[in-house]
């Protein structure tokens, strides 16, 4: 993505001159990564009504594919993430986003299990979305690109893991988003599915979820640079509104107390408030933070795309209005898993998935892992998921079987 000038139009609340001088200045750099490129004779079909062609699919592998390729894991990640699962993320140069749940002797063992992550249709990360080029015009996309879905994601994955030559994956596993892939994955392709491991989701978005989504899109769309999308070909970045966006959505993936714990009223590097608009609280300082790391990082529109995905999940919806048609005949064994203080996805979210996977007579087992951080519970160090996550996979693994590092199945 390429640079943009500094613009000077007025900064939000919230936001110096200077923090958007800043941001906008950095460019969010071209990721390596495996790349899965497919011409017009595999064109994906989208939920939208259209097909989409040329695409590609950005991806990284973790482990070794065994002899009868049943060993392979796909992890989906959530609304900001990224393939690089357990890797060096090349743009924010951190480590990836999930390494202390997948890697050599962790719960998602990648001494034994071959680990896949992609980058979700609609993304900035190498997969085809709104910034890639639209060949009928030799320009981005923008917003011409297809609006896509949760089973537009899960689709393009299929195709990769086709092409990759795996018939079944022992197990799909996610969180939020990722949790809604998962549920998806186990719905469309119920023979390809051994085992599914859905964390911090739902079946639906909720509206109080689609309404934080839609604040984000709209504080994005309201700043002058967004261009009606057209920000790139422009050599624009509507920072300012991403920013904003983020701030909010941030909010959301964290609980009271832990933004409590983290800052209370605690005022950030002064001793009484300005009575002026800066951050004068720790809190105010921690999202502009949140904020401007963001958008070094992401699309704006690709943030469009992915939150309008989360909206348009409706699984029921799919089936006629009945969740436990969608697993009707599932051989698939689940493992659902929520956080007690997850507000975005609370555990009754989850509780109707396991509701409806008992209906279809499903196989499944719940656990609602005691947490006081929220949302992004799922992203941290939670000893209770991740023991929860190793002893699923590890029985499952047992049951199809795939030998443990050692040798025994
Ligand atoms: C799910 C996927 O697929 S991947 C995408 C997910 N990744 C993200 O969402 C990244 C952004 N999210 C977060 O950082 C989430 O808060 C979490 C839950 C994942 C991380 O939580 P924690 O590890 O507890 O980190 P915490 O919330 O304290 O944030 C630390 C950051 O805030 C900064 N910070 C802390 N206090 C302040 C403050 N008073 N003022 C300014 N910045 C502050 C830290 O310097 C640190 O910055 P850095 O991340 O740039 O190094
Ligand atoms: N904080 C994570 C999870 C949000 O659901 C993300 O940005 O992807």
């Amino acid at each position: 993505m390429s640079d943009t000038p500094v613009q000077d139009s007025p900064a939000p609340a919230g936001l110096t001159p200077a923090d958007l001088e800043q941001a906008q200045r950095r460019e969010i750099d071209t990721p390596s990564s495996q790349v899965m490129r497919f011409g017009p004779a595999d064109a994906l079909p989208l939920d939208a009504g259209v097909t989409l062609a040329p695409w590609q699919i950005a991806y990284e592998t973790y482990g070794t594919l065994n002899a009868d390729r049943s060993n392979a894991i796909l992890i989906c990640h959530a609304l900001t993430g990224d393939q690089y699962v357990a890797s060096t993320n090349p743009v924010t140069r951190k480590p990836g986003w999930w390494t202390m749940l997948v890697g050599p002797g962790k719960p998602v063992d990648t001494d034994r299990y071959f680990v896949i992550c992609a980058n979700v249709l609609g993304g900035c990360m190498g997969t085809t979305g709104p910034a890639s080029t639209n060949p009928e015009t030799g320009a981005p996309y923008a917003l011409s690109m297809p609006v896509v879905t949760i089973r537009d994601m899960v689709r393009a994955q299929a195709r990769l893991v086709e092409h990759l030559g795996i018939e079944t994956l022992f197990a799909v596993v996610g969180g939020s988003m990722g949790g809604m892939q998962v549920l998806q994955w186990a719905s469309l392709y119920p023979e390809k599915v051994f085992a599914a491991v859905p964390i911090a989701t739902g079946a639906r978005h909720s509206s109080q979820n689609i309404a934080f989504h839609e604040v984000g899109r709209q504080a994005v769309m309201a700043d002058p640079d967004w261009l009606g999308g057209n920000y790139i070909a422009a050599g624009r970045r509507p920072s300012k509104g991403l920013s904003v966006a983020r701030m909010a959505a941030h909010i959301t993936y964290m609980s009271d107390t832990s933004l409590h714990r983290k800052f209370g009223r605690n005022l950030q590097d002064r001793e009484a408030p300005t009575f002026g608009f800066d951050a004068d609280f720790q809190i105010e300082s921690y999202l502009r933070h949140q904020g401007l790391t963001f958008v070094d990082r992401f699309d704006a529109n690709s943030y469009l795309y992915v939150t309008r995905a989360m909206d348009y999940f409706d699984l029921a919806a799919e089936h006629g209005g009945s969740l436990a048609r969608a697993f009707l005949r599932t051989s698939t064994r689940f493992c659902v898993i929520s956080f007690t203080t997850d507000w975005l996805f609370p555990t009754s979210e989850s509780k109707a998935v396991v509701r409806a996977l008992n209906a279809a007579a499903a196989n499944v087992s719940f656990v609602e892992v005691h947490s006081d951080r929220g949302h992004d519970a799922f992203l941290l160090d939670e000893p209770e998921m991740f023991r929860t996550v190793r002893g699923f996979l590890t029985g499952a693994a047992h049951a199809r079987g795939i030998p443990a590092p050692g040798g025994a199945a």
